[in-house]
């Protein structure tokens, strides 16, 4: 089985971008070892501040995002870094050729039941002009990363990573203590019977949502012809991991249960480099009305409606959209 770098430079990639990832691995491995330790390394649970989003950092999400920071700034290729658990960015070498952008630790709830977590990452160019502080430099469409991924950490830990050349999944090998390759062309069937969506949110929804969900339920006897199965892990890593192993459509859409938040996930930290990794294994990812990668950003920490997935249940999910825009014209 073959290690990332052989894999890597056979795809061109540049060396500094290599040994870049690989250090996030480095951190992301040191992750996995103290989440399988679970209580025994003193990591669950709640910490008594918040983030910037308002929301109660788990101690995990603190361990994550210091180690990933501290690995990350030594590399010295890297100008700045913004996190899911940063207020701002924070600068690097002046000099550095890349930005990166992570969710240390997604699906945060899961962790004091032990159930699927995971890093996401995204590694932008930095632009030469401008200063290690500023925060605008992180603005850039998801069509400009040079590399995303995430690594789950679930019975296996395992990586799914794309440099522009498809999608590989990795697993982690704690004998060796490295990522081998172990899917090498990840490709998503274009149909799919399976969704993934908080349905509790239901009835928060917007108009194509409701009725394009309502269709689904409605199964062999409705407009779709067939039975929709479901399922929520509560962490997008984990839905889209399923996603990438065998199809299906995952959606964040937007609700109106908190009128200060229409949205949930985040754009540079989960919906980038996750649409990356979908649409470099053939699937497609937008928000309902635009491609998710094509969005220019205004904010580091914006958030952004999701529905991503198997292309033909996407477009068909698109096209309530569109219809619902139609004949509000
Ligand atoms: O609480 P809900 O509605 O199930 O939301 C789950 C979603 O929230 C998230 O956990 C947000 O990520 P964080 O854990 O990084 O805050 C997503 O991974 C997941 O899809
Ligand atoms: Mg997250
Ligand atoms: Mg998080």
């Amino acid at each position: 089985m073959r290690r990332i770098s052989p894999v890597l430079q056979q795809d061109g990639v540049d060396s500094d971008l290599i040994s870049l990832i690989k250090t996030i691995l480095a951190a992301c491995r040191e992750i996995s070892f103290r989440v399988s330790q679970g209580e025994l390394a003193g990591v669950l649970g709640s910490t008594l501040s918040e983030n910037v989003q308002g929301e109660t950092q788990k101690k995990l999400d603190v361990i994550a995002n210091e180690l990933l920071k501290e690995v990350i700034l030594e590399t010295g290729v890297v100008k700045a870094i913004s996190s899911e658990e940063e207020d701002d960015i924070i600068a690097g070498n002046p000099r550095g050729r890349y930005l990166v952008t992570f969710d240390p630790l997604d699906g945060s709830s899961n962790t004091d039941i032990n159930s699927l977590i995971g890093t996401i990452f995204s590694i932008l160019p930095a632009p030469a002009d401008k200063e290690a502080d500023d925060a605008s430099m992180f603005l850039q469409p998801g069509t400009a990363q040079v590399a995303a991924g995430y690594v789950l950490y679930g019975p296996s830990t395992m990586l799914a990573l794309t440099t522009g050349k498809g999608t590989r999944m990795y697993t982690l090998d704690k004998t060796y203590g490295g990522f081998l390759l172990t899917e090498d062309k990840v490709t998503l069937p274009k149909y799919t019977s399976e969704f993934a969506i908080n349905m509790s949110n239901q009835r928060f929804w917007q108009t194509p949502m409701q009725n394009y969900i309502q269709d689904l339920l409605l199964g062999k006897e409705g407009p779709r012809g067939k039975n929709y199965n479901m399922r929520w892990i509560a962490a997008m890593v984990g839905d889209v991991h399923r996603i990438l192993c065998r199809g299906g459509i995952f959606a964040y859409p937007a609700d109106n249960k908190d009128a200060n938040k229409p949205y949930k996930l985040r754009l540079m930290y989960e919906a980038n480099p996750m649409s990356l990794l979908i649409e470099q294994a053939g699937g497609l990812s937008i928000t309902g009305t635009e491609r998710i990668l094509e969005i220019q950003p205004d904010d580091i920490h914006q958030r952004v409606a999701v529905i991503l997935g198997s292309r033909h249940e996407v477009e068909t999910c698109l096209g309530y959209h569109q219809k619902a825009a139609l004949a509000q014209q």
